[in-house]
């Protein structure tokens, strides 16, 4: 698997540009026309530029507006195209990308633009180049890789080929079988590229909405099943138009990058029998089977805080650990770590981001094999030095540069409450919480498909649509990320500024992370009643909300008092009811929920989230002068 992406899709100027595509491990790189001229340096600068990253200029693109012109404009091509040829010699490629003509006075005619790439074809020849053509979606004349295809096979020239762009055939819905009767050494290029289902101008779309493979909506999978099925194996090659990339970070888009094309190859890989594709060896997505633990960093006082809150929602500190200053509070399947130590990643977590909950723990089947396949897909992966007795957990860094440990039942993970911690002899005790519903994760809005991608890679999991949720301050884009069994529900929260409730958490730990924990219960009021019984102080809910619930799902008066009596927030979908109750906020603004999931409710109550965020942000203490 050759690995390939285009400049424009990377922010930054060429050198920046080429240092994250090679620190990220492309093989090769298109060079977008504009980049280069806007390079204050000579072609065969930015060629050696290139290969001094040890990468290779796979392509040289767009050539716009070629074929099919009237009789005037077409001599005067020839000429452009023969100083676009002499460019890329110094540059040191041999294959240019032609898209389809979009001018208004192009012709039409598939053997007048035969007739046009029969004489580039000579031409090329000549300088021993290779001409690829691909059908743009809003081509005037051909915007299908079909027509693009037919026009090539007529030209019948060894210097002429085809390229395809998943993005021109996905966003017009074409057939991707249609890809598997063109012969794979005809596609000279494959270019790839997934978005998100909008509607709208094609061109528009194109050009401000792609983003990588697996990020998106458009079945790329299937496409590049069909490609592999052609036998083409030549570059797979990342052409991203996207306005947040743009101003994003290059190296992590880069990565991103990286791990989409990994992503891709391994699932067309284990799509079909028999079909060739070379990919990284590496275990099959991860089923995760629960959350085993949440671990915070705090200092003492707020370490007591949180212990504070967890106990009057009927968390007991269960176990402290044998040589660590380490606590285990527990509730029935849920464990909830509070670490104090004054060294150690846990506490660097600490200095840099405050408390917070900087590590989580997942139940899976083989945590080695987990590890393997993150690293296959360019996670990092996360050690630090072991005291006598500790296990070595596997684990990679996660959101934020948090952690991800994995404990697996087939070794000596599964005992490790046992091996490294005492128990207290603090009875276990419940209010009806049982396990982690859900975790919700805080980050700027441009990170979220970062983290969507490496989420969604790395584990057996799918994603529901984006929801937008109103802080009073701005927009939450909110993206749940399920495994199948529900072993593992996640929502990411993307902040677009620091004012909303979101923003203000990351601006204040200096980062991305765990902004809430949902515990479930099997009966709200019951769980409600006792935990006020224990102390426990719910978020205030506004009487407005529970006159308008009462109205829109036309609720007993009485089913709504109690509602109200509790601050419970209520949605309903076709399948079930779901309830929600909302505790203090904790440092920044992090907090705890109690759900319960009654029949087959599958969301995540986002109707009621503005209400929540409103309630929360009036309960938030005065905001002085930030603390650090
Ligand atoms: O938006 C464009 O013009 C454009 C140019 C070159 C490409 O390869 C492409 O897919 C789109
Ligand atoms: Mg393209």
């Amino acid at each position: 698997m050759k690995t390939s992406i285009a400049t424009v899709s990377i922010s930054g100027d060429l050198r920046e540009k080429l240092a994250a595509i090679a620190s990220a491990g492309f093989d090769g790189v298109e060079i977008f026309e504009n980049d280069f001229l806007a390079f204050d340096g000579s072609p065969a600068e930015v060629g050696r530029m290139v290969r001094d990253h040890g990468l290779e200029i796979t392509l040289f693109q767009p050539f716009r507006d070629f074929e099919g012109m009237p009789e005037l404009q077409r001599m005067r091509i020839f000429d452009r195209v023969e100083r676009k040829f002499d460019l890329m010699q110094e540059l040191g490629t041999d294959l240019m990308l032609v898209c389809s003509n979009v001018s208004p006075i192009a012709l039409g005619g598939i053997d007048r633009a035969a007739d046009d790439f029969r004489e580039l074809g000579e031409r090329a020849a000549r300088r021993e180049l290779r001409v690829g053509y691909e059908a743009l979606a809003w081509g005037r004349h051909i915007n299908d890789h079909r027509d693009a295809w037919e026009i090539v096979r007529r030209v019948d020239h060894p210097n002429i080929g085809l390229i395809l762009d998943s993005f021109h055939t996905l966003a017009r819905k074409i057939d991707v079988d249609t890809i598997r009767s063109i012969p794979g050494d005809r596609i000279f290029i494959v270019q790839l590229a997934d978005a998100p289902q909008i509607d709208m101008d094609l061109l528009y779309w194109s050009r401000h909405f792609r983003n990588m493979p697996g990020e998106g909506d458009l079945p790329v999978t299937a496409f590049m099943q069909a490609v592999a099925a052609t036998g083409y194996d030549g570059p797979l090659s990342l052409e991203i138009f996207n306005d947040q990339f743009r101003g994003g970070s290059p190296r992590s888009i880069a990565v991103d990058g990286r791990r989409s094309l990994v992503y891709l190859m391994d699932r067309v890989a284990r799509s079909e029998p028999g079909i060739q594709v070379s990919v990284p060896d590496m275990p099959d997505r991860i089923a995760v089977e629960g959350v085993e633990f949440v671990e915070f960093a705090a200092n003492e006082t707020e370490a007591a805080d949180l212990a504070g809150i967890l106990d009057t929602i009927g968390f007991v500190p269960a176990a402290r650990h044998r040589t660590k200053d380490v606590t285990l509070y527990r509730q029935q399947d849920i464990n909830i770590v509070i670490n104090m130590e004054k060294e150690g990643f846990a506490h660097s977590s600490y200095l840099l981001h405050g408390a917070s909950a900087y590590a989580i723990g997942l139940r899976v089947e083989d945590a080695a094999a987990t590890v393997a396949r993150a690293r296959a897909l360019g996670a990092e992966s996360f050690e630090q030095r072991r005291g006598p007795g500790e296990l070595a957990i596997p684990a990679i860094r996660g959101v934020g540069g948090g952690v991800i440990y994995f404990i697996d039942g087939t070794s000596e993970l599964a005992r490790v409450w046992d091996v490294e911690f005492e128990p207290t002899g603090h009875l276990e005790e419940t209010e009806g919480l049982f396990r982690i519903d859900h975790v919700a994760q805080t980050m700027n809005y441009e990170e979220m498909l970062t983290w969507l991608l490496f989420y969604t890679a790395i584990f057996r999991t799918r994603k529901l649509a984006m929801v937008d949720v109103v802080d009073p301050a701005g927009l939450i884009r909110s993206q749940v990320i399920e495994s199948e069994n529900d072993g593992l529900r996640l929502t990411l929260n993307g902040a677009g500024n620091r004012r909303t409730l979101a923003g203000h958490f990351i601006a204040e730990n200096f980062g991305s992370s765990i902004q809430h924990l949902a515990f479930a219960c099997h009966d709200i009021f019951a769980t409600a009643a006792r935990l006020r019984a224990h102390g426990f102080q719910p978020l205030r809910i506004s009487r407005n909300y529970y006159d308008d619930l009462e109205a829109r799902f036309g609720l007993d008066p009485d089913f709504a008092d109690r509602l109200r009596a509790h601050n419970i927030l209520y949605d309903r979908d076709g399948k079930g009811e779901y309830f929600q109750l909302y505790g203090p906020t904790f440092g920044e603004g992090f907090f705890f929920e109690i759900v319960e999931r009654r029949g087959g409710y599958t969301g995540y109550g986002a109707p009621n989230a503005p209400f929540r965020i409103a309630a929360q942000k009036r309960e938030l203490p005065p905001r002085g002068m930030p603390k650090r």
